[in-house]
């Protein structure tokens, strides 16, 4: 982390890291549902310095002062009634301006170039809209002047929908800014378990000695949603679970749980480890295909005890669509560290419940001495769960209480509920952990172009295996944990899903 400029903060944010945010998309469902809520509270909390400015930009027709009414009821909607203060919200309120800009248009730029006129902070590009536009936006940001060597650019995911696509975005966003100004978000970094894998794995001996094919048996990744397409049929369709959960976030995920050491936190030293990872991944080559991969498609069921429709009765609906909502596999990192230790994913909409949780599965003990019928007992287990609440649990086998049981074994957990264990500090949402570190200058939470080419070349391969194979999704219930053979396809190595939810 040695981009940070100084550790000094005022009341209103250390004015080091005061930006001017041009904000491109601001009216868009991913600005007003996560990006001004995430600014509001930065604000709040006293993190955003006096000077900083944020320009909304979008096609519809509005002045500061209407642009200002939409961000306020969007803050409304999205704030608990405890977050809402009438002093914060005015401060927050009176940072923004609006144009009206047509991103693909050159025309009309000239107005970023003359709103930065004369600033002494540097701006930040957040392009909140789809990755083919990305390269218009830099091209008519640098043509209108309105940039410096100074401007960093964020961009959201998914960058491009396959390897060679992805080029194409990252060489066009190349050709304005430098890597080193280039923040990809993938907002389960932002998470703030996520981050604690890194202080988990690296701070404590206890893990460090233990994260190896010698003591653990297996990992389970598991991303579950309960919603489902939210009226995004059109963007999804194209996409597909795997291409919108698993090529980043998933993918990432393993890379946390399975990366070596960095020599220290510098975004580079973390990056250049988790590539490692993706480069080691496993293809899936002739039977695995069949074998260690499952893709489901939702059907009618129910959510919380009501009827919902299936994939193709969502509105707007191809009912053809061959499209996965839901991945499970087997994969593996061929290296010393993690040879022979199976990764299982999966990641599905319309789940039972939203849950995101890893879980480290630790090899029994080499001798067994206890109660022979329990010797199927299971090992220690790491649970680290990102959502819906955050924690971490290491499931420890005990004594069972009690003078009639005799030395009966119990598997119990030993508890971290970040909630109740620091029940003063707030959980922040990923998006104001990431434009915090954007604001500081700092790249060790956003991904690196070799991250997201290696996620694709490996993504790219299987998605050319199922078209090869001509696989169709095998249906599930809404409100079901997936097709049965997801459940089959780990049940076949003696092994279940964690269940315990
Ligand atoms: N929404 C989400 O939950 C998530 C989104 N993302 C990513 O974030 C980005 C934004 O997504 P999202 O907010 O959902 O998208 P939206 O389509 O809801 O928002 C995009 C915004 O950009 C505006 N816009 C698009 N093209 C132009 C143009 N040529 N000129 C001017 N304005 C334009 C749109 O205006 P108009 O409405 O007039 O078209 C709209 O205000 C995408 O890259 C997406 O993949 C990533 C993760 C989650
Ligand atoms: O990036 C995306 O993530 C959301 C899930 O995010 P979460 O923080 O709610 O777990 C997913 O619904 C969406 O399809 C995808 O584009």
């Amino acid at each position: 982390m040695s981009q940070s400029r100084d550790a000094s903060t005022s009341p209103l944010g250390n004015p080091n890291h005061a930006i001017d945010l041009a904000l491109f998309g601001a009216l868009g469902d991913l600005a007003l549902r996560k990006l001004f809520p995430a600014l509001y509270h930065l604000d709040r909390e006293g993190l955003m310095p006096e000077s900083t400015r944020i320009m909304g930009l979008a096609r519809q027709e509005h002045d500061a002062t209407t642009f200002r009414q939409e961000v306020e009821a969007a803050l409304h909607k999205r704030l608990k009634a405890d977050e809402q203060d009438k002093v914060s919200l005015k401060r927050f309120l009176g940072r923004l301006d609006y144009r009206q800009l047509n991103f693909t248009s050159a025309k009309g730029f000239e107005t970023i170039k003359a709103w930065r006129e004369g600033a002494p902070r540097p701006m930040v590009v957040y392009l909140s809209v789809g990755a083919k536009i990305y390269g218009d936006i830099c091209h008519n940001l640098q043509a209108s002047g309105s940039l410096d060597d100074e401007t960093r650019v964020i961009v959201e995911k998914p960058i491009g929908s396959d390897l060679v696509s992805s080029q194409q975005i990252n060489d066009a966003i190349g050709a304005v800014f430098p890597e080193s100004r280039i923040y990809r978000i993938d907002h389960y970094l932002g998470k703030e378990t996520v981050q604690n894998l890194i202080a988990l794995r690296f701070a404590n001996p206890l893990f460090g000695t233990q994260w190896n094919q010698n003591h653990i048996s297996h990992v389970e990744i598991t991303v579950a949603e309960k919603v489902g397409i939210e009226g995004r049929w059109g963007y999804f369709d194209d996409a597909g679970q795997l291409r919108d959960m698993v090529q980043n976030h998933l993918l990432q995920l393993l890379c946390l749980i399975a990366m070596d050491p960095p020599s220290n936190l510098d975004a580079d030293a973390i990056r250049d480890e988790k590539v490692k990872v993706l480069k080691a991944l496993k293809p899936f080559t002739g039977d695995a295909l069949g074998r260690d991969v499952v893709r489901g498609q939702y059907i009618a069921g129910t959510t919380d005890g009501q009827p919902v429709p299936g994939y193709l009765e969502e509105d707007d609906a191809n009912t053809q669509s061959q499209t996965e909502t839901f991945v499970a596999m087997k994969t593996e990192v061929s290296n010393w560290r993690w040879a022979g230790v199976p990764f299982y994913l999966r990641t599905g909409k319309r789940m039972p419940e939203k849950l995101s949780q890893i879980v480290i599965h630790f090899r029994q003990q080499p001798h067994y001495i206890f109660d022979p019928d329990q010797r199927g007992i299971a090992a220690n287990k790491l649970i680290i769960r990102l959502q819906p609440e955050e924690g971490i649990a290491l499931q420890v086998l005990t004594k069972d209480s009690g003078l009639h049981k005799g030395m009966r074994l119990r598997p119990g957990p030993l508890h971290l509920d970040f909630n109740s264990a620091f029940p003063k500090s707030r959980i922040p949402d990923a998006y104001e952990r990431l434009l915090l570190e954007v604001m500081k200058g700092q790249q060790y939470l956003f991904v690196r172009r070799d991250e997201v080419e290696y996620a694709w070349r490996w993504c790219d391969q299987l998605i050319e295996g199922w078209q090869n194979r001509d696989t169709p999704p095998r249906r599930y219930p809404a409100g079901s944990w997936g097709p049965v053979a997801s459940i089959a396809m780990i049940t076949q190595d003696g092994r279940s899903w964690y269940e315990d939810y």
